[in-house]
């Protein structure tokens, strides 16, 4: 039976990174996705972006929006301080199962939370279910018509602090032109683009950092 591309990541994982090495499994997905076949992983490029904003941040709570295989959430869970704690929501239950898959192998467990289902439903009770107060740092890398709503929900949620700091994938390609709008011109947000291209292509893409000013 044919496997599909997330069990294909997984393998080169499982062949060519070290147990318990995260930045290896970086590199392996990196390196597969660039040499064998394309996948939507942050990538390295924008990656190093994604890098110098979680060490400046130094969060101790980040909630990424969007798993995928756990290639962003391995890289910023690398990176974070001993008790520091990851949430990652995935809608998709095929990715779910190799993403936990990606992170043990990484061995980044105690500091992850995988969680499936909508970002929709699952940002209301991330207060009540997963003893949130607030999160320092969101990665935003779902479905690009949900980056606006959810960062709606969060703030109605209260979930955003002062100072607290939204990373968004994708704002050029695929494009976020209703989100970038919002934050770019909202008194409340302090925005910053960070120009790069679309993972392992030449194809223009970047990052756009927002503090919320509470
Ligand atoms: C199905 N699904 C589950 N999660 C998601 C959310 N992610 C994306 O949609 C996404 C898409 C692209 C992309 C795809 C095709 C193309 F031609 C150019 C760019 C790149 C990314 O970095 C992404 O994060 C989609
Ligand atoms: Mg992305």
């Amino acid at each position: 039976t044919q496997s599909t591309r997330p069990q294909r990541i997984l393998g080169a994982v499982q062949q060519n990174a070290t147990r318990g090495d995260p930045r290896s499994v970086v590199r392996a997905i990196d390196q597969y996705c660039r040499n064998q076949e394309w996948a939507m992983n942050v990538g390295d490029e924008k990656g190093c972006i994604l890098d110098s904003v979680v060490s400046e941040v130094n969060p101790a709570t980040v909630l990424e929006l969007g798993t995928y295989c756990g290639y962003s959430t391995v890289r910023i869970a690398s990176l974070l301080p001993p008790h520091a704690k990851l949430i990652t929501l995935e809608f998709n239950p095929e990715f779910a199962v190799i993403a936990r898959q990606v992170i043990a192998w990484a061995g980044l467990e105690d500091k992850i939370q995988l969680v499936e289902g909508a970002s929709g439903d699952l940002i209301p009770k991330m207060k009540e279910q997963f003893g949130v107060e607030t999160f320092d740092l969101v990665f935003l890398d779902h479905w690009k018509d949900r980056y606006l709503p959810d960062t709606k929900l969060m703030e109605e949620c209260g979930l955003l602090r002062k100072g607290s700091v939204l990373l968004a994938d994708n704002v050029i390609c695929p494009g976020t032109p209703d989100y970038l709008e919002f934050v770019r011109s909202s008194p409340r947000y302090e925005s910053q683009y960070f120009k790069s291209h679309l993972e392992y292509t030449k194809v223009e893409d970047g990052l756009e950092k927002s503090v919320f000013l509470g």
